[in-house]
């Protein structure tokens, strides 16, 4: 079947929702890009993310799940200012953002990418990769950002021992653990996942899951977590807001959306989550979280 086939259906008006502040809420944010003409193709335009409406609660984690190619990344890097909206708004803790003013927005939202690799300076050392937010917000004298980048380590699980090494001398689960906590030096509010499991073995997987859970706990995170696998979502997420073609088909509570889906793309993902390629799963999951 291909899952580029079905039509977008609006997300339910009023879907259920845990209450509270909002900390993250995306109005009509839409992305369009243009196309240039290549050898094989006219020029046109490709609307990736279409006229998305979100609300993510203080403390949840909103699970945002589709298959590749539907939007995901674009909506994310338009979250974290890293791309502009063609239309539409953000609103931080009801405040209404320029996603562009990366800076200021860096206090509030922090990103953590799949590939930990390409997103640390292979020339900083572990310690300086994670104080560097704190140096170029200007917070705290040298030995309290020193202090301060030892604790957040600390949390992640990341010894002293490795303060002066460099991303290349880490396994894929250290470097992740080191963007995790450049991530949260700034004690943001919001973490834009991004697949922040899928580049690594099946057994690491599930260690960053559970410390992005214990996270999560520890400092009131909210979550937005982007991933392709339904499956990886069902152990973590509170609601999940399903996209189909850059637009949002359905959203539902973890609950709901695994056990009475509405939207025919909504259970095609569910089945193909279910059907397991060789080497997937997080069963540790199951056992720490
Ligand atoms: N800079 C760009 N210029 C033109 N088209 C782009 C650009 N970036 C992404 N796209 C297209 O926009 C659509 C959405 O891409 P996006 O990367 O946001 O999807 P995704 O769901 O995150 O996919 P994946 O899971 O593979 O990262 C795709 O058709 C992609 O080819």
């Amino acid at each position: 079947m291909n899952m580029g086939d079905f039509g977008n259906i609006a997300a339910p008006e009023k879907p259920e929702h845990p209450g509270g502040d909002i900390a993250l809420e995306l109005c009509a944010l839409s992305k369009v890009y243009s196309m240039k003409r290549g050898m094989f193709k006219a020029p046109g335009e490709l609307k990736a993310v279409n006229d998305v409406s979100l609300r993510l609660y203080r403390g949840e984690t909103l699970g945002l799940v589709g298959e590749s190619g539907c939007g995901k990344s674009t909506l994310a890097k338009m979250l974290l200012g890293l791309l502009e909206p063609t239309s539409g708004n953000v609103l931080i803790n009801g405040q209404e953002v320029d996603p562009t003013h990366r800076k200021q927005n860096a206090r509030h939202i922090q990103p953590i990418f799949q590939d930990p690799y390409s997103s640390l300076n292979p020339r900083k050392t572990v310690a300086e990769i994670v104080g560097l937010p704190l140096r170029l917000h200007g917070i705290g004298t040298s030995a309290e950002q020193q202090k301060s980048v030892r604790k957040i380590l600390d949390l992640v699980g990341m010894p002293e021992r490795t303060n002066h090494q460099y991303p290349n001398q880490l396994s894929g689960g250290q470097r992740q653990r080191v963007a995790i906590a450049r991530a949260l030096i700034l004690r943001p509010d919001i973490l834009i996942c991004d697949e922040p499991t899928s580049a690594l073995d099946v057994s690491v997987q599930a260690q960053i899951l559970n410390l992005l859970l214990d996270l999560k706990a520890e400092f009131g995170l909210t979550y937005l977590f982007i991933s392709h696998d339904l499956g990886v979502v069902e152990h973590l997420v509170d609601r999940v807001a399903v996209m189909n073609k850059g637009s949002i088909v359905e959203l539902q509570t973890r609950e709901k959306i695994f056990s009475e889906a509405q939207h025919p793309y909504t259970r095609m993902l569910l089945a193909s989550a279910l059907t397991p390629e060789p080497g997937r799963g997080i069963p540790e999951l199951a056992v720490n979280g």
